[in-house]
């Protein structure tokens, strides 16, 4: 609502009652701090045909006493303007506009008063907020003939005035420190739900994603975060760190879980089906194409495209794709209008596409398009916490999917496990695991000896040149003394799990099936010193 404007002319000693009701209403019907400071003043000019009102506001530092308009700034501590003075006194002060002029040569409040008469009076009234002494709210500046000033601001209506123009602004001041408490709850509380929520789908995921390390729980943080958003996402990891599982949780934890996940492994497709397998062909493409079909990316319209080794996608259909990614549209084979998707393509590889690029054989801005969201996915070896707990898991998953009872494993079985490297990281730890139980009986625990080999151990044993152990016991091992070669295999056999328990020979010796005083006394009689 505007100001009323109230006429001086039409006020009659009758109608003065009246005229500061009117006056008392437009302040209160203010809307904003600002409204009530601009309409307080045009009420004293206008009203009372005070020539030059000013108010000014302390910013919320108190250190500043700022115009509404016309962006005045003045120091509270700067003692060459008045309005400092009256601030620190808390009380009004009233001045001689000529001889303020001459004391106080404030650049800012010089030219507020340059076109004041010199004889006029300057009033300053420092205003605070009525039930709290502390609160200031800034200052009043009244400029005027002293004959109509000092008898003004005198009076109890003036008084009346002040006061309520304080407990307004007050209000206000309180009203908006609500709503900006208010704002910030509300955004505090937002933020605390996207957390919590954030959380609870992190740990769901872990029941796909399983692992306790740092980088597993940062990852499944991340999958979470790229869920939240359109971004297409490059998976980067070796073979068998789950990509797959990876791209799967994605989509899961998004908004289009509802719709389709499809996937296509890119290098397991030969390369003249590639285009029609992912884009679908209109009938009579090709002889034997008798009705048009859909593609994996019209399929996955909604939902989720996971393309594994995009490395392995051959040029043409890098432009074909980098089309659906910028555009939504495509064309099927032998088609003759392009169709529309909306989908969200994850993509993996195992392989540095920064190489594939530099030789000529990836497109760089279908690798800059593809990864808005990076991932990398750590091997195994590089978490190797994860593995206790991993094989506990594929040993419960395996026992349940075949119906048996649940199987314990070695502490030395374990160790073992610990101290492999896996090329094929958890896809193979997964197989071993799913073997070991295969041949372990009901009731016993997985041992060392149902383990298979791990592939370097292997490839060593079937190289009759490889180590002194297989040396000593290898089928090309002739030797004309028994009793030395058997000797030999035993110290070889006792330092070789000395080493993988490094040193503990408690574990050692239980893992050979030895008391660990035999142990011992081995250990001295073959001169193993593992100490
Ligand atoms: N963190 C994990 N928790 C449980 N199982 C996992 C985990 N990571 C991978 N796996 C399992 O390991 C196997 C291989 O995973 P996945 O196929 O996702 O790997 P990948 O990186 O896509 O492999 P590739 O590159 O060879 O396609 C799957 O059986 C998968 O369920």
């Amino acid at each position: 609502m505007e100001a009323l404007t109230i006429d001086p002319s039409v006020t009659t000693p009758d109608s003065a009652p009246l005229a500061g009701m009117v006056g008392a209403l437009t302040l209160v019907d203010s809307q904003s701090p600002r409204q009530l400071r601009q309409r307080a003043v045009a009420l004293l000019q206008q009203r009372l045909g005070i020539p030059r009102v000013g108010c000014l506001v302390l910013d919320t530092s108190g250190r500043w006493l700022l115009d509404d308009d016309q962006g005045v700034r003045l120091a509270c501590d700067d003692f060459t303007h008045p309005y400092a003075h009256a601030i620190r006194r808390g009380e009004p002060m009233q001045l001689a506009l000529g001889e303020a002029r001459s004391r106080l040569d404030h650049s800012a409040f010089q030219a507020l008063v340059a076109d004041c008469a010199p004889d006029w009076m300057l009033e300053v009234r420092p205003l605070r907020a009525p039930d709290d002494a502390r609160q200031w709210l800034g200052v009043m500046s009244l400029v005027g003939p002293r004959d109509c000033l000092a008898p003004l601001t005198a009076s109890t209506d003036f008084e009346a005035f002040e006061s309520l123009l304080c407990q307004l602004w007050a209000w206000h001041l309180r009203q908006q420190g609500e709503r900006q408490r208010q704002a910030k709850l509300q955004d505090s509380l937002t933020r605390f739900n996207a957390n919590a929520r954030r959380q609870i789908l992190s740990d769901r995921l872990g029941q796909q994603i399983k692992g306790d390390s740092a980088s597993i729980r940062n990852l499944r943080d991340q999958v979470v975060r790229a869920a939240e958003t359109q971004l297409a996402v490059l998976l980067r990891g070796e073979t068998g760190t789950g990509k797959d599982l990876v791209a799967r949780g994605i989509h899961w934890a998004s908004a289009r879980a509802a719709e389709p996940f499809m996937a296509l492994n890119c290098a397991a497709i030969p390369e003249a089906l590639l285009e029609s397998e992912l884009f679908g062909y209109a009938q009579g493409a090709f002889s034997g194409a008798d009705r048009a079909q859909q593609g994996l990316v019209g399929q996955a319209d909604g939902g989720t495209l996971f393309l594994d080794e995009i490395g392995d996608m051959p040029l043409s259909l890098q432009a074909k794709l980098l089309r659906v990614l910028e555009s939504g549209r495509y064309r099927p084979l032998g088609a003759s209008e392009e169709c529309r998707v909306d989908l969200r393509l994850i993509a993996a590889t195992h392989q540095p596409l920064h190489q594939r690029m530099r030789d000529g054989h990836f497109r760089a801005d279908l690798y800059y398009r593809l990864n808005q969201f990076p991932l990398a996915l750590p091997p195994l070896r590089e978490r190797r916490e994860d593995i206790e707990p991993l094989v506990q898991a594929f040993i419960a998953d395996f026992c349940e999917r075949e119906d048996r009872e649940l199987l314990g494993i070695s502490r030395v079985a374990l160790a073992d496990l610990r101290d492999r490297d896996y090329p094929g990281n958890i896809r193979e730890l997964k197989n071993l695991i799913d073997y070991a139980c295969a041949m372990t009986h009901s009731g016993d625990d997985i041992d060392l000896m149902t383990l298979p080999r791990s592939p370097a151990a292997s490839d060593e044993a079937d190289d009759p040149h490889a180590s002194q152990a297989a040396g000593a016991t290898g089928k090309e091992g002739a030797t004309g003394d028994l009793r030395q070669a058997l000797r030999d295999y035993e110290a070889t056999l006792i330092q070789q799990r000395l080493d993988l328990f490094e040193g503990n020979r408690t574990l050692a010796a239980e893992s050979l099936g030895l008391p660990k005083r035999t142990l011992a006394h081995k250990c001295r009689q073959l001169h193993l010193d593992n100490s």
